[in-house]
């Protein structure tokens, strides 16, 4: 999957501002970042629900549309598209009937790890056991991707666990998965790879630890003459997770920030130095519910 230079305005809200990103078939990624930072946006454009402003959007060299009515991408819906009075294997049944060239029910059943309770009727399954039903409706297809917005939003913690690890054993036979989350932890534990967006941006891309850490680093900034050179020499320094170059002013995101600083002040022309904590701005602050004020004026 490839994104490149996708933007996606409403109006005069822009919700997603220019995000180049590509997954490599079988990546388990997570889209993780505060409410309103453009992750549904982007998803339903992979989707083919909506087409961006600007920029391209392929998936295994296609287009969305053209990518979905092969069958490669699938997605898990939260909420919808449910029978409560249909059993779960006959809801799985019911959509396979649907599709020419699904998958087997009973494999699928198995793979979403809810062959135990195929007999269930769907409107006794809990909030977890219906997400994994979604799941299995969704790998019918036989999808290469596999997109999941906010799949566990209002599970238990049991739910999630059980959720996700169908997931994930999924996901080790090689099928791309990508899910919007709010929550470092759930990102951290089940993804390989998260990208944090902010503000319809991406703002950090690693795995775990390395987002967990630019977390818990600071952020030292600096004006100096020549930017892209200093910012290379920062991005040799051990300890120093990230460096971006914005206009004349160098920002190293860094666990050692006093080193960065001592760098800077000694050995370039460095001036007007701050340091802060918590680099990656709001990103871990708006995690905890605190979105950026103006993007929620906006969407009231
Ligand atoms: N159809 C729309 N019309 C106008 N503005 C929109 C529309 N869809 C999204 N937005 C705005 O675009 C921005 C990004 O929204 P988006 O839903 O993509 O964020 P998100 O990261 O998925 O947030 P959440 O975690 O709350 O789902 C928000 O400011 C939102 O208000």
């Amino acid at each position: 999957m490839r994104l490149s230079g996708v933007r996606k305005q409403f109006g005069s809200v822009i919700a997603v501002d220019g995000i180049d990103l590509t997954v490599q078939q079988g990546e388990v990624v997570a889209f993780l970042g505060p409410n309103g930072a453009g992750k549904t946006s982007t998803i339903d454009m992979v989707l083919g629900l909506s087409r961006p402003t600007a920029g391209s959007v392929e998936v295994l060299g296609l287009e969305p549309r053209a990518a979905i009515a092969r069958g490669l991408i699938s997605a898990v819906m939260q909420t919808g598209g449910l029978l409560k009075d249909l059993s779960v294997r006959e809801t799985v049944a019911y959509t396979a009937s649907l599709f020419p060239g699904a998958a087997p029910v009973e494999e699928v059943l198995e793979r979403a790890g809810i062959s135990a309770i195929a007999d269930r009727k769907v409107g006794k399954c809990s909030g977890g056991e219906q997400q994994r039903l979604r799941f299995a409706m969704a790998l019918l297809p036989d999808p290469a991707l596999l997109l999941l917005d906010e799949p566990t939003t209002g599970m238990d913690v049991e739910g999630r666990r059980s959720f996700w690890s169908a997931i994930r054993q999924d996901a080790e036979r090689g099928r791309t998965v990508l899910f919007a989350t709010h929550y470092l932890e759930e990102a951290d534990q089940y993804a390989d790879r998260i990208v944090l967006v902010s503000h319809g941006r991406v703002v950090a891309d690693g795995s775990g630890s390395e987002i967990k850490a630019l977390s818990s680093g600071r952020t030292v900034r600096a004006t100096v003459g020549d930017a892209t050179a200093v910012a290379d020499d920062l991005r040799r320094m051990a300890g120093v997770d990230g460096v971006e170059v914005r206009g004349d002013a160098v920002i190293a995101h860094a666990k050692d920030s006093d080193a960065v600083a001592r760098h800077l002040l000694t050995s370039t022309d460095a001036r007007d130095l701050e340091i802060t904590a918590k680099g990656i701005e709001e990103a871990f602050l708006s995690l905890t519910g605190d979105a950026a004020p103006a993007r929620e004026e906006a969407r009231a």
